[in-house]
């Protein structure tokens, strides 16, 4: 079975939902989860340190502190120099860092109050435990100068459960913030670990799990996306299958200026596999062909509207705000095909509260594909207020538009109408450029119009562009310049890959 070969998505918790777990898995857990998480993040500190050195743990006053005194202990005896820096009070410490600060003391280790310099040659290793999910505010003052002084080490910086300076529920720095090289999180992974500013922060993200079974003990409000969540729809063609198997997709877009967009779209459809690709284009002078994609098949966005069997629509590569283009969205949103609305369709959308009702009560819900700008015009907010916290964002959307919504950006965030979200991980910043969001919209076409309901296919259409944002840019060396063209085709290789493994297929993710 496909799924086998696929990591499970796992369970991404709030601050709030790791306490409710911590509450039920603390209690009599032998060893003590504090022990458990300080031996695993020593464990990864010795693999980054590979071999002596001097390393400095700095250690808050909550028990992320605790965490660091237990790495502080395991790397002492393991035979390092470890120096630990604590401006805390012994007394105040909560009862787990407390019992952690005694046994580094008992074993010989000491505390400073102050950040001691460097040793000659530097620092080999830098911990950071000053603060986990109990940040409550901006870190200033000492805190503030500690963080900067951290940063500045040319070592690996290891940050303990989440960056100190990052709230771990909507990925937002707040004010100074550890720039860790690796962090190592435990019993679950948290929303601040994966979007927004998170990934910035965090380097090489390692989940330990530390034996508790997160979602046995409280149900996760989200997960991350990997292709188990869709394994099933992963299986062959059926030989005896024809083109009109595989559905007709229509992307609607185009309008002067801007028939790129809903070309881009297209040819992401025909990689995509749609049986047939239709391309309709408000710009009435175009020429009805791509030269380089002649599959693909044009006409008038009105004519391809009324055009009978289609199965999936997307609408809004190109598609700009005039009458004719409120026009279309408006008629694509009765129909009873499957529904993209992306770009321009969404500002048509935030306009229009009656473009609004009519996405709520369609009868199969539509996808949306904001990025955080077009979001802000559909909640009537702002795109700081969206960014603040993507994921309540996405499940308003969702909610109120009884539709799938993908908040796009680092770490994009799908929501289904019942407020269970998701977090995606491929893609890079190379794809912050115009274009790109229209081949995501030309992938979803396709998936649609192949069968897959809108879940099955959202999900899989933001990871599949994202791996392949990351392929291109992995084979090519590129930090800039990926073009949207050259999505599609690494799009095609990616899908078709998890189709046809082949038997060098590597796990997707390490095993710690
Ligand atoms: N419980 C367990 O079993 C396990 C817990 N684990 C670990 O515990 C971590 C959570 O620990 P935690 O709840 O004690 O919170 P933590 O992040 O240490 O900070 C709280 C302290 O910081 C303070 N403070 C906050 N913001 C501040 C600021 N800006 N500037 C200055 N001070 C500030 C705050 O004080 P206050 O806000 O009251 O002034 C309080 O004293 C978690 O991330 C994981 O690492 C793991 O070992 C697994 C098992
Ligand atoms: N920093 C990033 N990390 C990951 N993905 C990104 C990043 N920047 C942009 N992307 C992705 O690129 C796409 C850009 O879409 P969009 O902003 O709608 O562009 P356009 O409409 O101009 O084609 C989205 O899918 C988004 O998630
Ligand atoms: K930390």
């Amino acid at each position: 079975m496909p799924s086998a070969r696929f990591a499970p998505a796992r369970p991404i918790y709030p601050v709030a939902g790791i306490r409710a777990v911590e509450a039920r898995a603390l209690p009599g857990a032998v060893p003590p989860l504090m022990e458990r998480a300080g031996a695993a993040a020593a464990a990864l500190a010795l693999r980054l340190l590979d071999g002596p050195g001097s390393v400095l743990v700095a250690c808050g006053p909550g028990n992320n502190g605790g965490d660091g005194f237990v790495v502080a202990r395991h790397l002492k005896a393991a035979g390092l120099r470890v120096v630990v820096a604590f401006a805390g009070e012994p007394a105040k410490l909560p009862a787990d860092a407390s019992a952690a600060h005694a046994a580094w003391l008992e074993h010989g280790g000491s505390t400073s109050a102050e950040l001691p310099p460097p040793p000659p040659g530097g620092w080999n290793l830098v911990v950071d435990a000053l603060f986990g999910i109990g940040l409550q505010r901006p870190l200033e003052g000492r805190y503030a100068g500690w963080i900067a002084t951290l940063n500045a080490q040319p070592c690996p910086r290891l940050a303990l459960d989440i960056p100190s300076g990052l709230d771990a529920d909507s990925g937002r720095r707040l004010g100074p913030c550890f720039a860790a090289s690796h962090t190592v999180s435990f019993i679950a992974l948290k929303p601040g670990l994966l979007t927004l500013d998170g990934p910035d922060q965090c380097g090489e993200l390692h989940l330990q799990e530390i034996d508790v079974d997160a979602e046995a003990l409280a149900p996760a409000p989200g997960h991350e996306i990997t292709p188990a969540l869709f394994a099933g729809r992963l299986a062959p063609r059926a030989r005896n299958s024809h083109k009109g198997s595989y559905g007709d997709a229509a992307l609607i877009g185009g309008a002067p200026g801007m028939v790129g967009a809903a070309i881009l779209a297209g040819r992401a459809a025909a990689n995509l596999g749609a049986g047939r690709v239709l391309v309709g284009l408000l710009d009435p002078a175009t020429l009805p062909v791509d030269i380089l994609r002649p599959e693909l098949m044009f006409r008038s966005a009105p004519e391809l509207l009324a055009e009978a069997g289609i199965a999936a629509f997307a609408v809004g590569p190109g598609l700009g705000q005039s009458d004719a283009a409120w026009t279309l969205v408006h008629a694509a949103i009765a129909l009873p095909a499957q529904l993209v609305l992306d770009a321009d369709a969404l500002n048509l959308v935030a306009r229009d509260p009656g473009l609004q009702a009519a996405l709520a009560h369609r009868s199969r819900p539509a996808v949306l594909t904001p990025h955080p700008a077009e979001a802000a015009r559909l909640l009537g907010s702002t795109t700081a207020d969206v960014q603040a916290d993507r994921i309540a964002a996405a499940c308003r959307m969702a909610g109120q538009l009884k539709a799938w919504v993908v908040l796009k950006g680092c770490g994009s965030i799908v929501a289904n109408p019942d407020g269970h979200w998701w977090i995606n991980s491929s893609g890079n910043p190379a794809m912050a450029t115009a274009g790109i969001g229209d081949v995501l919209s030309g992938i979803l076409a396709a998936l649609l119009a192949r069968g897959w309901d809108a879940g099955e296919a959202l999900l899989a259409a933001v990871h599949l562009h994202g791996l392949a944002g990351d392929r291109v840019c992995a084979a090519q060396g590129l930090d800039s310049g990926l073009l949207a063209d050259e999505l599609a085709p690494a799009a095609r290789a990616c899908f078709n890959a998890w189709v046809v493994p082949s038997p060098a297929d590597a796990p997707q993710r390490p095993t710690e």
